[in-house]
């Protein structure tokens, strides 16, 4: 059974709905999953997992979150190579152009990219939800 984290950013409480829908996702396919506000989680505890998924939404001007979640995973980065790792989160307003970035940082660490990134726009409806679900299940196996 892989040992997943489930490693969140929120706000307002969006990407923490769609981290919890992973989370359910991974369960259902079988790893053993723990959910993290980034808050609680330092980058070196995050590496010792076999499979990250990883949440945030687009902040300032389509950046990560700077004070909390950027610095976690600037932290991070240095430990993907080779690392399954999903990306999901949370924009308003934008293009999705935060999360074009994260991916492309996430990838030229070497790490390997189980899915393709979700957004979803505000706050995830219901097939957002099981979009949210089958990301964590595709992270999971
Ligand atoms: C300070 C701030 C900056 C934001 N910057 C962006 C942005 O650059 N692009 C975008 O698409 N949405 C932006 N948003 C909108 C959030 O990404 C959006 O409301 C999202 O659902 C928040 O997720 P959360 O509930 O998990 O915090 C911003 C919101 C705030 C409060």
């Amino acid at each position: 059974m892989s040992k997943m984290a489930v490693i969140f950013w929120s706000g307002t409480g969006n990407t923490e709905a769609m981290a919890n829908a992973v989370a359910e996702g991974a369960k259902n396919a079988g790893a053993e999953v723990s959910l993290l506000p980034v808050s609680a989680v330092s980058a070196e505890e995050a590496a010792a997992y076999d499979v990250l998924a990883l949440g945030c939404p687009a902040m300032g001007a389509e950046v990560l979150e700077e004070s909390e979640f950027e610095p976690f995973f600037a932290a991070l980065e240095g430990s993907l190579a080779g690392k399954p790792v999903a990306l999901f989160g949370s924009y308003g307003w934008g293009d999705g152009q935060w999360m074009r970035d994260w991916e492309a940082r996430t990838s030229a660490a070497g790490a390997v990219l189980k899915a393709q990134p979700l957004m979803v726009n505000e706050t995830p409806d219901d097939d957002a939800l099981s979009d949210c679900r089958a990301l964590g299940a595709a992270a999971a196996v």
